[in-house]
């Protein structure tokens, strides 16, 4: 009999617990759900009554709740989701100090427990909080992943889906760079059912979409008042989740360790990847025009002057 996965999913605020919750109608492992011993009880509960669902939706798999790390041995992926939230008037940037020193502490006392897993970091600001996971696991670099690109990408797909009132199905945006207001929605790599999507909609119209991709984020964290979007975030680590666990080898947009890629060095960006067993297979590198290159650079600077707010502390 195979062997069941074993995903471990830390912080089970919003994020987390519906993360868990996918994981589970998706039937992709056992899952452990994570969160601080003062939300000890409310974690369980929440981690029981999703088991609770399984025999519902036919999926065989275990779910807990607990605080204790030791329940978190060998898993096969990680996914960290610890933090705080923005609130409406704040941006992704403003989490940086509480969060860094979360994701640090969380890091560490996972990889004490699954040395050989792999991570996906979710936590805000999430391009220099996948550096901080990076540099506090000592893990190699495909096994520190960061989720941005799918989330960003999925909501310039369902703009192009409602505009142009087809399948979301037929719709393949392409979004890389810092997941922030300076992200790099890629419209010349961007088509629907393979026809290029600048044949489909006016110019004027793509770039509002652009723009409404740029801030989707902080559209519902508007709307929400008091936290931030989850289910299309939670709807991406599940995707990314499933690649690695299925050693899929799917390409996706995911926040990976820069080594001379793209022409930088030492830097977390959003960038074309293959996930599969490993993690980061690889990285695809595209050929850019000069004004998409300047709007990555803009992107890849962001990035950079948070890591050094980090680097700093
Ligand atoms: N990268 C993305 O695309 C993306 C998308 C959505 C949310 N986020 C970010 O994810 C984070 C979580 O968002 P949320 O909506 O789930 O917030 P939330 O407040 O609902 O949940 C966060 C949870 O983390 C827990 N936590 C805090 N410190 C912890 C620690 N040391 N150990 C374990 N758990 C700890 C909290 O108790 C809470 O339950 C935020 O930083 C948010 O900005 C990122
Ligand atoms: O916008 C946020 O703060 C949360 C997340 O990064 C998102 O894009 O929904």
């Amino acid at each position: 009999m195979l062997k069941r996965k074993k995903i471990s999913v830390i912080g089970a605020g919003f994020t987390g617990a519906t993360t868990a919750f996918m994981l589970g109608l998706k039937e992709l492992g056992d899952i452990v759900l994570l969160d601080i011993p003062q939300l000890e009880n409310p974690t369980r509960g929440k981690a029981l009554d999703m088991l609770e669902a399984m025999p519902v939706v036919g999926s065989d798999v275990h779910i807990v709740g607990t605080s204790s790390y030791e329940d978190t041995a060998d898993s096969d992926l990680v996914i960290i989701t610890a933090g705080v939230a923005r609130k409406p008037g704040m941006s992704r940037d403003d989490l940086v100090n509480t969060n860094a020193g979360i994701v640090k502490s969380v890091t560490e006392q996972v990889v004490r427990f699954s040395p050989n897993t792999v991570l996906i970091i979710l936590s805000n600001p999430v391009d220099a909080m996948t550096y901080v996971a990076y540099k506090t696991s000592g893990f190699p670099k495909e096994r520190v992943i960061g989720q941005a690109g799918v989330l960003d990408t999925a909501r310039f797909n369902a703009f192009v889906a409602e505009e142009l009132s087809v399948s979301v199905d037929e719709v393949h945006g392409f979004v890389l760079g810092v997941h922030g207001d300076d992200m790099v929605p890629l419209v010349r790599y961007s088509n629907v059912g393979g026809v290029p999507l600048e044949k489909l909609l006016p110019a004027k119209r793509i770039e509002e979409i652009v723009q409404r991709t740029r801030t989707g984020g902080g559209e519902i964290v508007n709307l929400l008042g008091n936290g931030s979007a989850y289910y299309a975030p939670a709807a991406s680590l599940t995707q990314m989740a499933e690649a690695i666990l299925k050693d899929k080898r799917r390409l996706l947009p995911a926040i990976a360790y820069l080594q001379g890629e793209f022409g930088y060095e030492d830097l977390f960006l959003g960038v074309p990847t293959v996930l599969g067993g490993k993690g980061i297979e690889r990285i695809v590198e595209l050929e850019l025009t000069e004004e998409e290159k300047a709007a990555l650079d803009k992107s890849a600077q962001s990035v950079r002057n948070v890591i050094k707010v980090v680097s700093n502390r």
